[in-house]
């Protein structure tokens, strides 16, 4: 509990001291994102080859085209995005500067799933950012690779106390939710996802979800259409979408490549 405590309490500190604020430390922060992402490129590839054997253009376009698809979008408009917008004046208001101005919301928890383990957290951090928030990253512990890494490289391109990764499953993720956040952005199943928001409801914290119905999840049969994929020494990653309601298999998506 401690732990949480402080990790949640050094990011409210940080927010408090006002440098996530400026325009200028937004963007220069979102640049060494960037640059994180370009530098990392490889050992990024690996991890989510480790984690689930996604490879080539999937893995590519998704993880890292996708992420610094975002990052340049955010940089480019972020100015237009962040400055105030005029608001019309009425007789109450007519000797007044009426503007709607944007403050951001505090420290931001992200809670990312494992089927795109990267893009998964970077989207909703790269916002969080945007917006002047401090950040608490919480990368899925089913891909323990990709958790690592983000967790590892995080720290070593952005300000520390701003921008915290933790990780761990269940347990971790459950004292984290007892800590107050100011937003909650989770992705996930809609049964971890009732947990969050009955755990965020505690500190009437808002919480944005990107959850499926029907529900999907890896299963058995995932594992051998995988390893019908392309034969016993080829490997697959393989997402199946099942609805949990009937337990039947939607659709399946095979990723095929050929192991090390
Ligand atoms: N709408 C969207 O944009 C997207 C939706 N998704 C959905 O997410 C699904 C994957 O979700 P999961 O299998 O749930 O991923 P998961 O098993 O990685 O769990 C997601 C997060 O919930 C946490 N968690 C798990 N059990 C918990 C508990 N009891 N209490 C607190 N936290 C807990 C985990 O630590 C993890 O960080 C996908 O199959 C898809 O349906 C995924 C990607 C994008
Ligand atoms: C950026 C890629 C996200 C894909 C989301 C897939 C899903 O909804 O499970």
């Amino acid at each position: 509990m401690e732990k949480m405590q402080q990790i949640v309490g050094r990011a409210r500190a940080a927010f408090r001291s006002g440098r996530s604020r400026p325009l200028e430390f937004r963007i220069q922060q979102l640049k060494a994102l960037e640059r994180m992402v370009q530098e990392k490129e490889k050992e990024i590839l690996a991890a989510l080859k480790a984690d689930l054997n996604k490879c080539g253009p999937s893995a590519y376009s998704h993880e890292i085209l996708g992420v610094l698809g975002e990052l340049a979008l955010t940089m480019e408009k972020l100015p237009s995005w962040a400055a105030p917008q005029p608001v019309k004046k009425n007789l109450l208001t007519m000797r007044d500067e009426a503007y709607i101005g944007y403050e951001p919301l505090g420290v931001v928890l992200v809670i990312g799933a494992w089927n795109y383990p990267f893009v998964l957290v970077m989207q909703p951090l790269i916002g969080a950012i945007a917006a002047g928030n401090a950040v608490v990253v919480k990368p899925s512990e089913v891909s323990e690779n990709t958790a690592r890494l983000v967790a590892e490289l995080l720290p070593q391109y952005l300000d520390k106390d701003l921008y915290a990764v933790v990780t761990g499953g269940v347990p971790e993720t459950t004292e984290l939710l007892t800590q107050r956040f100011d937003h909650i952005l989770y992705t996930g199943n809609t049964a971890v996802g009732k947990i969050v928001m009955a755990a965020a409801a505690k500190h009437l914290t808002p919480v944005t979800p990107a959850a499926h119905f029907p529900a999907p999840g890896p299963s058995a049969d995932t594992a051998a259409a995988a390893n019908s994929c392309s034969g016993s020494t080829a490997s697959a990653a393989a997402f199946q979408y099942t609805d949990t309601a009937e337990q039947q298999p939607i659709w399946t998506l095979l990723t095929c490549g050929t192991s090390a």
